[in-house]
């Protein structure tokens, strides 16, 4: 046989009945000659692996058919049977992204069950209503096929080449249909309704419905489909192209030679990359000899590895004149120096990234519960819009207290009711207010107030909401917020924590990078001057650091009032206690409780007072209560202030009884030092974070002001623990170090704030807390410091130790009561000690020692203001005003 095929002339005979006798044996009808010429060859596996839509032996479409008559294409069509893949509809139209071609391309069999096979494995990983989707956008693309554009650059894919321009039309045509699929369904209700089924999403519920939010919104959930729709595209290319296993096949040269070449069975050769050869092969001929072969199969490629060219050259060559194969007919052989498909698609993958990379950004920047998503909402306003006649339902009268702040604030709401009178005057209204106060003091609850009197919509927004990592993002916002308000006019903007976009410019320190957030504020001061006189927006905003604020914010023009809201005073506690009450189901006294849970609570915020009233509610709840008494509030009042109780914490008898003794040495100096703070209970259970115990001793009213006299009784007291363990104990313990940091800051704040020293005069030096550098006093004045804060400590102690040496048998009865009850209230000690040798303030003396006081259960919680710290703010005129947080259990 290899004689035989040495000859040329006889391979055609040979190869017929080599395929007679191996593969048809029985067929007699097959043509006596195999064609030689490679052309013609070729253009039969084209046409097999392209179906052209006109194709006469192609099923008809009816409505490919209606649409030639009447030259309009399938996409215009648009019923269900003609209408192309969402997302493809624009590629067979003029005015789509592409050029205008009317043309689609069939998908072949072969291509359809690829189709197939990559849906199955998408959905797979997909949920559910996305997987129909996706299948949807496959059948569509089945049906109608492919754009022909993309038909050109799949079969320069199956070529193998990935040039960068076809790259680059790839991507250009993906974003052309994605963009123009985008604009489409945005104008199309019927788009949008069916995109809103498939992703069951749920549609926002404030009153913004009909505006522009909305829109975008739909336009997030659109993208999706246009992402699916392009994904498959690419998922189908790529699939078509990259999955080598399933189009191509390594051999050798020697299988080339006996399986194909000595058979009279190739086309063409490609070599590639001076390396590697592709074998072309004629596929009708190559199927009929080897019908289970996949080389039939349109894009099916062998290939086989060569040293170099010239050796491939000569041993084909060779090989040629062998079988002799006249010079006109041998195979062609091309070269092509291509980039790998892989190569190429890392070529590909900036731009993937980027594209990647803004899909994500739009799905990062679209959560959060915005009333946008997506990357086009990234710069619009997150200000929550409340409808005065349906979300706000605060009034002036459910803001407790605070009545200068509301006076100050009614001007606002008189202008936004009546702004003709005061245009008549020709009287400017002030822009905007800025609340400042600690937190919980209800400053959004004021601004609400004030929309809610004045009838007017209320866009409420924080500070920090502003701020993205973008560069101009925060601006844009502001933009958006006030273009928004405008047209929402007469209404109020309230800014929360303005504070986080409104400090001071410049003073960056050594953060830098903070262009982001001088453009927000920037944008504020101008949006701020933008408004004329006569358009009704009001900016409230609020603040805890009034101080670090940009001063251009608090010019006249801008936030012209300043409104500043303390914590509550004792009549303001109560008047917020008596509004929160109101809520909870009681039968105390009114009039009593409220007072009585006033004096409880000095320094408490508005939202300490809620809470406290919240948490007895619960209390009363777990305890099947049916009301909620006085026992509750007070323990709902401890535990906010002491923390929880620590009931699996067990201390041994000797620590028990040591904790006994100390808290027992500061309730007598409380009892019997004229200007210590009443006591009010003494307590070994222990509390919170390392309370083993304390004793609650109680400020006769408000504090702001305090004389030496009370800061050394003050003193003195708060060492009365560790005094009492020294007088009871053959050594001491650990457990006064939280009274030694009082005792310690107290006196230097007295040297070094108040002027109580004699000997520093009348300085003040700044707290060390920030660690300076430089100390603003020589080493002379440092040293004088020391001595100073000694002798004051030194004498607190001498002090505390002579009353409790003179106390000693007191200290016994009331430690051992202790260790026997746990707890001591104020009565238990007027039954120990006797009444107290001082006058008790009149305020005091009603809730805690009048007739109605001893109704109350178990003495209350733990309250004492605060020693006058040396960081502790100071009111104005330099009074020491009482803070929550400077009050502190001596424990
Ligand atoms: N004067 C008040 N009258 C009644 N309730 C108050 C008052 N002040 C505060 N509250 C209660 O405290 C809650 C919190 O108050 P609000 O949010 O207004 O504080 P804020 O000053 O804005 O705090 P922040 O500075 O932390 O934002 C309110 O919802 C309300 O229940």
């Amino acid at each position: 046989m290899s004689t035989l095929l040495r000859r040329s002339s006889n391979l055609a005979r040979v190869t017929a009945s080599s395929l007679e006798s191996t593969i048809c044996p029985y067929s007699s009808s097959l043509p006596r000659s195999l064609p030689r010429s490679s052309r013609l060859g070729a253009s039969r596996t084209r046409t097999y692996a392209t179906v052209n839509p006109g194709d006469p032996n192609e099923p008809k479409d009816p409505n490919n058919e209606k649409a030639s008559k009447t030259g309009k294409s399938v996409a215009e069509n648009g019923d269900k049977q003609g209408k192309p893949a969402r997302g493809f509809e624009d590629l067979y139209t003029k005015t789509g992204p592409m050029s205008p071609s009317p043309q689609s391309s069939k998908l072949s069999k072969e291509e359809r069950e690829a189709v197939d096979r990559l849906m199955v494995t998408l959905k797979k990983g997909l949920p559910k209503s996305q997987s129909k989707l996706l299948e949807d956008a496959f059948n569509d693309m089945k049906r109608t096929g492919i754009p022909s554009e993309i038909r050109a650059i799949m079969d320069k894919l199956k070529d193998g080449h990935l040039d960068l321009a076809t790259a680059a039309a790839l991507i250009r045509m993906i974003s052309g249909i994605s963009r123009k699929h985008l604009e489409n369904i945005k104008n199309s209700s019927a788009s949008q309704n069916e995109a809103k089924k498939a992703f069951n999403f749920q549609s926002t519920s404030d009153g913004q419905k009909k505006k522009s939010g909305d829109s975008f919104k739909e336009f997030g959930v659109n993208i999706d489909t246009g992402t699916f729709i392009v994904t498959a595209i690419v998922g189908y290319l790529l699939y078509r192209t990259v999955m080598p296993g399933e189009n191509s096949k390594e051999i050798t040269y020697q299988e080339f030679k006996t399986t194909f070449f000595d058979k009279g069975l190739v086309d063409k050769l490609t070599v590639l990359n001076r390396n590697r050869v592709r074998v072309d092969l004629h596929r009708e001929e190559t199927g009929r000899m080897y019908p289970e072969s996949p080389a039939q199969h349109g894009n099916f490629r062998y290939y086989f590895t060569i040293g170099s060219v010239e050796a491939f050259e000569r041993r084909l060559e060779d090989a040629q004149n062998e079988i002799g194969i006249p010079s006109s007919e041998r195979i062609p052989v091309s070269y092509v120096d291509e980039v790998p498909w892989l190569t190429g698609l890392f070529s590909f993958a900036p731009t993937l990234l980027f594209i990647g990379g803004l899909y994500w950004l739009s799905r990062r920047a679209g959560g959060g519960g915005s009333s946008q998503s997506g990357i086009f909402g990234i710069g619009k306003s997150r200000a929550k819009k409340f409808n005065h006649e349906t979300d706000i339902n605060i009034r002036f009268k459910d803001v407790a207290g605070m009545d200068e702040a509301k006076a100050e604030i009614m001007e606002f709401v008189s202008f936004l009711k009546e702004p003709g009178q005061y245009q008549r005057l020709g009287a400017k209204i002030p822009r905007g207010a800025l609340l400042s106060g600690p937190p919980g003091t209800g400053k959004t609850l004021l601004a609400k107030a004030t929309a809610g009197e004045s009838g007017v919509p209320f866009f409420s927004i924080s500070g920090s909401e502003f701020v993205e990592i973008f560069v101009g993002v925060g601006a844009s916002r502001v933009r958006d917020l006030f273009q928004n308000a405008r047209k929402n006019a007469p209404c109020i903007i309230f800014i929360d924590e303005i504070d986080a976009v409104g400090k001071a410019r410049g003073k960056g320190g050594f953060s830098g990078g903070n262009d982001e957030r001088e453009g927000t504020l920037n944008q504020i001061l101008t949006e701020m001057d933008g408004f004329n006189t006569t358009e009704q927006v009001i900016v409230l905003a609020g603040t805890n650091r009034p101080d670090v604020l940009d001063q251009a914010l608090l010019r006249p023009g801008r936030f012209d009032r300043q409104i500043a809201i303390d914590r509550p005073t004792m009549e303001g506690r109560k008047q917020i206690f008596a509004v929160h009450l109101g809520k909870i189901v009681t039968s105390e006294n009114m009039e009593h409780l409220t007072g009585r849970l006033a004096a409880l609570t000095p320094g408490f915020s508005g939202a300490d007072i809620a809470n406290c009233v919240n948490e007895a509610a619960l209390i009363a709840a777990r305890t099947s209560a049916d009301k909620v008494s006085m026992t509750h509030f007070e323990q709902a009042i401890e535990r906010v202030i002491g923390g929880l109780e620590r009931k699996s914490l067990v201390l041994n008898p000797e620590e028990r009884r040591t904790v006994a003794y100390h808290e027992a040495g500061h309730a007598i100096c409380g009892w019997f030092f004229k200007y210590a703070d009443p006591l009010l209970k003494v307590s070994i259970i222990p509390r919170g974070k390392g309370a083993l115990g304390y004793a609650q001793l109680l400020p006769q009213g408000d504090v702001y002001l305090m004389n030496v006299n009370q800061l050394m009784d003050r003193m003195a007291m708060t060492l009365g623990g560790r005094v009492s363990e020294e007088l009871h104990f053959p050594t001491v313990t650990s457990g006064a170090s939280d009274d030694f940091n009082k005792v310690t800051r107290m006196a230097t704040a007295m040297v070094t704030k108040w002027g109580m020293s004699t000997k520093i005069g009348y300085l003040y030096f700044e707290d060390d807390s920030q660690q300076q550098l430089h100390k603003p006093f020589s080493e002379e004045t440092a040293r004088n410091i020391d001595s100073e804060v000694r002798r004051i400590v030194d004498e607190a102690y001498k002090q505390c130790r002579e009353l409790l040496v003179e106390k000693k048998k007191e200290i016994g009865l009331v430690a051992e009561e202790l260790l026997s009850k746990e707890v001591l209230g104020r009565e238990d000690l007027i039954r120990i000690l006797g009444k107290r040798p001082f006058e008790d303030n009149q305020e005091f003396s009603k809730y805690f020692d009048g007739p109605g006081a001893g109704k109350s259960a178990p003495p209350p919680p733990p309250t004492e203001p605060g020693p006058p710290e040396g960081n502790s703010p100071e009111a104005p005129g330099g009074a020491v005003a009482v803070r929550r947080e400077d009050m502190g259990l001596f424990r």
